[in-house]
């Protein structure tokens, strides 16, 4: 359970779209309350509004590494949704052989599906700043995904590395995933390039994104990122 110690708010998401925020408070938070009855929210937290990063780049470029930093320097829960297809298909659950066989042929997982599991662990985190790693992967994921929750993210980070770059790390990996083989990098590739640029070129547009070289040391990249975040004035919290 987190309790706040100061507060800051009016700063933290003083830049937020009015239009969305209001939605984005009643559908997510209000769920959190109705939901999951297991778990108490103060009525503090049920008042906040999550602020949101989507974490974009191509397969290799460095999303799950830069994540854990950002996580460890300002707190945020990690939601990687290629990792809650992974543990889906692990569970046996009945999608979990359509969930492997795209994942093996490097397509992406209808929209809903992936929605789901993002949301739910939003839900039972007691967070309000999450990272949203390798997802939206399509302009149809990012429809639903807004459409749902009501809501933008607040940040968009896109590492750019080249593809040799990104080929040469997903090979050397070693963490067994069925995805990384050269077969199937290169439809990874092709779909990011087709399907997953329009994203970043749409936050591009709406002034959202922040495009980070992702070619370098994991310390010589994540000192793009960390000012990022450190302009933003979040919360302080403490366990309790
Ligand atoms: N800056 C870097 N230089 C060299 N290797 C790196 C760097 N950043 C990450 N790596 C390594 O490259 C591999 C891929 O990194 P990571 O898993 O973070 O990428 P990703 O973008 O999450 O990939 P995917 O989309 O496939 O999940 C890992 O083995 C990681 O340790
Ligand atoms: O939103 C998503 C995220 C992932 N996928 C599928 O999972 C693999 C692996 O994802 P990583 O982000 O590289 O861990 C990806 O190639 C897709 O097949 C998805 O469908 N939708
Ligand atoms: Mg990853």
């Amino acid at each position: 359970m987190w309790r706040r110690v100061t507060s800051v708010s009016h700063l933290t998401f003083a830049h937020k779209s009015t239009v969305n925020k209001n939605a984005c408070t009643f559908k997510c938070w209000e769920s959190f309350t109705t939901e999951i009855p297991r778990k108490e929210k103060t009525t503090y937290q049920r008042a906040k509004t999550p602020f949101i990063t989507f974490v974009l780049g191509g397969p290799g470029s460095g999303k799950g590494t830069q994540c854990m930093k950002i996580v460890e320097n300002f707190g945020f829960t990690h939601l990687s949704a290629g990792e809650l297809l992974r543990r889906e298909i692990a569970s046996n659950s009945a999608d979990g052989i359509m969930i492997l066989n795209t994942i093996k042929e490097g397509k992406i997982v209808p929209s809903e599906l992936t929605i789901k599991l993002i949301q739910k662990e939003m839900e039972l985190s007691d967070n309000y700043k999450f990272l949203i790693d390798g997802f939206p992967r399509s302009e149809d994921n990012r429809k639903a995904f807004e459409q749902i929750f009501g809501a933008e993210p607040d940040v968009v980070l896109f590492f750019d590395c080249p593809e040799d770059e990104m080929v040469k790390r997903v090979l050397n990996r070693n963490q067994g995933r069925v995805d990384d083989n050269i077969d199937t990098i290169k439809k990874r590739l092709k779909v990011f390039t087709a399907l997953n640029l329009p994203v970043v070129n749409h936050y591009l547009e709406k002034g959202k994104l922040y495009k980070i070289n992702g070619v370098g040391t994991v310390d010589e990249i994540y000192k793009q990122v960390h000012p990022v975040f450190s302009s933003f004035h979040f919360e302080k919290q403490v366990r309790v």
